[in-house]
């Protein structure tokens, strides 16, 4: 059997603070006990670099996107690279605020780096969280200061199998990861920052049920414990299979790393003899 078979992948979870340099530092040891623990690819949560006071904190720290080679300050990309690097780790990032056309609002972008550090993907968060919490006074208005993605479903070729782009508030929307199962993904990223309340409600149902469906692994680091806006965010990391299984789940409400193995045969066979997939009769 080949190693990346088996990969090892993790989640990771964070209780993201409102300055950038101490959450990139954290992130950093983070990542580094990830690649220790024998994980090839980690996965960071939405808001890793900066979960500030007010939204609009995330302006002031947008970077151009280092990709299009624009000149100018790119510490969190640098960052990145240079931690997939020195780690051998293929990183998915969360999210992190990359600079739009326009000039007050910017795009949730999350960013995939290969174990050289090369940036090899990139997917733009396309539903907002524009909502009033029910039975509480939590109002969320995303779309105040980010822009929505191109809904291009992103998949990309990895060692370890078709890996598929979502963040957070998608995990609402299964067209998407239809979309992305139909694009071939095997492995489905929805780096988060789940509130507490929702995240009680529907938090594991969600991910398990987009893993079910679509006969994917579903990898979803999550922020957790109380930020600088006084919000709480639910924590529970998970790695769920593509049975639905909860292969790894992190138990604190802090920075915590949880690691699980795919079984690239297992899903194999999964795909083949429950072939749900194909099955489809709409879309
Ligand atoms: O709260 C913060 O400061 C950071 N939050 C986020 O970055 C994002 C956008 S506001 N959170 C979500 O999308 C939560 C979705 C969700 O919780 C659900 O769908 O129930």
């Amino acid at each position: 059997m080949l190693e990346t078979d088996t990969p090892r992948i993790a989640a990771i979870q964070m209780s993201s603070r409102g300055e950038v340099a101490p959450n990139l530092a954290r992130a950093g040891d983070l990542l580094a006990d990830a690649a220790k623990r024998g994980a090839r690819l980690a996965v960071l949560p939405e808001n890793f670099a900066l979960m500030g006071a007010h939204e609009t904190d995330k302006l002031g720290v947008a970077e151009p996107d280092a990709a299009h080679g624009d000149d100018g300050d790119t510490p969190i990309q640098d960052f990145l690279s240079r931690a997939a690097r020195d780690n051998g780790l293929w990183i998915v990032a969360g999210t992190i605020p990359i600079a739009s056309p326009e000039p007050d609002r910017v795009y949730a972008a999350c960013l995939v780096y290969n174990d050289q550090g090369e940036r090899v993907g990139r997917y733009d968060k396309i539903h907002l969280f524009d909502v009033g919490l029910p039975d509480s006074r939590e109002a969320y208005r995303e779309s105040a200061t980010f822009v929505a993605g191109e809904t291009t479903p992103v998949v990309l070729d990895t060692p370890f199998g078709k890996l598929g782009l979502s963040v957070c508030y998608d995990l609402r929307f299964p067209e998407l990861y239809r979309a992305l199962s139909a694009a071939g993904a095997e492995i489905i990223v929805a780096p988060s920052a789940f509130t507490q309340t929702t995240g009680h409600a529907h938090w594991h149902v969600l991910a398990r049920a987009r893993a079910i469906e679509n006969l994917a692994t579903l990898v979803a680091p999550n922020q957790t414990g109380s930020h600088a806006s006084g919000r709480q965010t639910y924590g529970h990391s998970l790695i769920v299979d593509a049975w639905g299984q909860v292969q790894a789940e992190a138990k604190t409400t802090a920075n915590e790393v949880v690691v699980a193995d795919i079984d690239r045969n297992r899903l194999a066979e999964l795909r083949s003899g429950f072939p749900c997939l194909s099955h489809r009769r709409l879309g």
